[in-house]
């Protein structure tokens, strides 16, 4: 069990920001003062609209798998779990560094049966579960703006964009091409798929919002601006959550 208290009577609903990273959590919260959570940890607060737990997961989809699901697991009542953080996009001229984007799809490329032709996801006759009785293999739909409203967060204009989820980051163009021609991926990331598929088993709603930081499979450091992505998260974040403040102020 958690130590989080959770929704009561006078704050009846929980909302899980999460984070691979404490580098992301303090740039998500540069401009709020408050704790931020250790790696692999957890705080929460308590704002007049409810709970807010702040949930550093760690990277890759391992640790953010394990690391929500034993928060979801102990947390009694509604929940609502917001993941921020930054990614690579495969075509900067489309997203480019620094720009907020809305993951409506989420891509786990590297499941299934690995051979020399590629990967079949359902190669070893094996799914993940069924999600609304359907067997989930290595993709999931996401409804960012359904859950939006269902959390009262504020992600309108936001590019919606399809996500993959790797533990192993591209590291060569080579690699960067053969999954954006193979998926037709805007971005990618190490967490969003494990995060989603916890929430999806939870019934929790899930939103994903990152910020570009690099274009994935370079290495080159006129492709990357993690400080840029960082301040845009810092700017988003505000935006997003506008929509709770006001309506708690009034
Ligand atoms: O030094 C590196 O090569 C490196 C590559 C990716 C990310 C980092 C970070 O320090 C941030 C960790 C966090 O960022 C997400 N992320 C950002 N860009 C990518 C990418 O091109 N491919 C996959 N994930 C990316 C990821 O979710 C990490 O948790 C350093």
């Amino acid at each position: 069990m958690t130590n989080i208290t959770g929704p009561d009577s006078d704050h009846p609903s929980t909302l899980v920001v999460v984070t691979a990273t404490v580098m992301e959590m303090r740039a998500v919260f540069a401009h709020w003062d408050g704790e931020i959570p250790e790696e692999l940890g957890w705080v929460e607060r308590r704002e007049s609209w409810g709970s807010l737990v702040l949930l550093v997961c760690g990277v890759g989809p391992v640790n953010a798998g394990i690391s929500l699901g034993h928060l979801l697991g102990g947390l009694p009542g509604p929940v609502g779990v917001l993941n921020l953080g930054v990614a690579g996009a495969f075509c900067l001229e489309t997203l480019p560094l620094g720009k907020a984007v809305l993951v409506d799809e989420e891509i786990w490329p590297e499941y299934g049966l690995l051979t020399a032709s590629g990967i079949d996801p359902k190669g070893i006759g094996l799914s993940l579960g069924k999600a609304e009785e359907y067997p989930v293999w290595d993709r999931l739909k996401l409804e960012p703006e359904v859950d939006a409203e269902n959390m009262k967060l504020d992600v309108a204009g936001l590019s919606k964009v399809s996500s993959l989820t790797v533990s192993g980051v591209s590291g060569t163009a080579e690699r960067a091409e053969e999954l954006r021609t193979r998926y037709a991926a805007d971005v990618e990331n190490m967490e969003g798929f494990a995060l989603a598929w916890a929430c999806r088993r939870f019934k929790a709603p899930f939103v994903q919002v990152r910020t570009i930081s690099n274009l994935v499979g370079s290495r080159d450091a006129k492709h990357w601006d993690l400080p840029g992505a960082k301040r845009r998260l810092a700017e988003i974040t505000r935006v997003i959550f506008q929509r709770i403040d006001m309506e708690c102020r009034q």
